[in-house]
């Protein structure tokens, strides 16, 4: 059977849930899936609980798209929400810009209120661009006293305005996931709240459909009789089928054709600005491309690894160092979907909590544009956050 091409029929937006450990994430991401498939099967079908926390490589057939996104739709709006497994790759993917988010719906549990995992994802959120925030006061179902439940609101609200969002208006949706998904009328009814609080307050991103096509590159599949596969998230301008395209960073660069694009298993034509892609490339093997390389149209971007930067250095309280740092400092530089070792060099010393004007020499080199963001980590944990300035190698 001929498979269903991809129509856009909605605005298409990338959200996911973010939150302390056990707040109920994936069961509430489980539970969106099955409120809305009641809704409108054609448009949603239900992911259980245990389809969202799976490894990549269990999924590696078809041209499937980035496995981490569960995709649903309300009645206005076309989702890809991203429930990253664990706290780490959490950070990372946030950091990174992996997961390049529309919006994001913050998961509290009422029962425990906010706690430091809490604090570090608004605390990201915030460096990273994440836009815009919908709470959901999750296990509302455990928590009897009304009084404690509008405690937790309060704490939450003045967290987010703490870190730069506006607490006072941000929605804050007092739901259960797991009664929902229990198929409780009362809780469903609270998921759905919680959807129109995301379709009404998450506004539909600008997509640059103009500059030229850039994807950076999530993962490599190969599916046999056709060929290499790469996935990830257009980050701007648009790809058709047959394009020239080059893959960059990293090692030498590659060119090549796009002979396929898909969206959630679904072919179509072009991708744009925002979609989830899965791309097909002609005569390219799978050892030749990798997470942390861009796709690009040819010519539009090179890899450096020379470059002045301003970076924040994550204070102690927000999970940075506990020490300064000082010349020939040597962390992990994550660009995107990928890392890369390289050494600052800074007039003087600087402290958790300062910005600085840095120069960076990379060990490897990265398609880059004045303007890019990138993270410094250390021992798996992320202590900066910096803006590429002037390039210089
Ligand atoms: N009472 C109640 N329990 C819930 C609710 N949502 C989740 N739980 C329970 O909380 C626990 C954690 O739920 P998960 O959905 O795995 O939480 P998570 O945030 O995805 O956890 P990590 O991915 O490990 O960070 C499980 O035992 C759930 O059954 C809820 O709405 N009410
Ligand atoms: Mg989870």
């Amino acid at each position: 059977m001929m498979k269903q091409e991809f129509v856009r029929a909605k605005p298409h937006l990338n959200i996911g849930t973010m939150g302390h450990v056990d707040h109920g994430k994936t069961t509430l991401t489980a539970a969106i899936t099955k409120v809305l498939s009641e809704v409108d099967p054609s448009a949603t079908s239900f992911t259980a609980f245990d389809r969202i926390d799976r490894a990549p490589e269990e999924l590696a057939r078809g041209i499937t798209i980035n496995i981490a996104h569960v995709e649903y739709e309300t009645p206005t709006r076309h989702y890809a929400h991203v429930d990253m497994p664990g706290h780490a790759d959490y950070v990372k993917n946030m950091i990174t810009g992996a997961a390049q988010l529309d919006g994001a719906i913050l998961v509290v549990s009422a029962e425990d209120g906010t706690m430091p995992q809490t604090r570090e994802h608004v605390v990201l959120a915030r460096r990273v661009g994440v836009p815009h925030v919908v709470v959901a006061l999750n296990k509302a179902d455990a928590v009897h006293d009304p009084e404690l439940l509008d405690l937790v609101e309060l704490e939450v609200r003045d967290l987010l305005s703490r870190y730069g969002f506006d607490g006072d208006a941000t929605p804050v949706v007092r739901v259960s996931g797991l009664r929902a998904l229990q198929g409780d009328p009362v809780w469903t009814q609270s998921i759905i709240a919680l959807l129109e609080a995301v379709d009404n307050h998450v506004p539909v991103p600008d997509r640059d459909l103009t500059s030229p096509f850039l994807m950076p590159i999530e993962n490599v599949l190969t599916i046999t009789g056709r060929g290499t596969v790469v996935t990830g998230a257009v980050e701007r301008g648009v790809i058709s089928t047959g394009d020239n395209v080059e893959v960059i960073g990293l090692g030498a660069a590659v060119t090549s054709v796009a002979t396929g694009i898909e969206t959630f298993g679904k072919p179509m034509q072009q991708a744009q600005a925002g979609d989830n892609a899965a791309i097909l490339l002609r005569g390219v093997r799978r050892g030749d491309v990798r997470r942390g390389q861009v796709l690009a149209l040819p010519g539009s971007v090179a890899p450096h690894t020379r470059f002045r930067a301003s970076v924040y250095l994550l204070s102690h309280a927000e999970g940075g160092r506990h020490t300064g740092i000082s010349t020939n400092y040597r962390p992990q530089f994550h660009f995107r979907t990928g890392d890369v070792v390289g050494v600052v060099e800074l007039d003087a010393p600087a402290l958790p909590g300062d910005t600085v004007e840095v120069t960076v020499e990379l060990g490897k080199a990265v398609a880059m544009d004045t303007g890019l963001g990138f993270a410094i980590r250390e021992g798996g944990k992320t202590v900066g956050a910096g803006t590429v300035g002037e390039i210089l190698a």
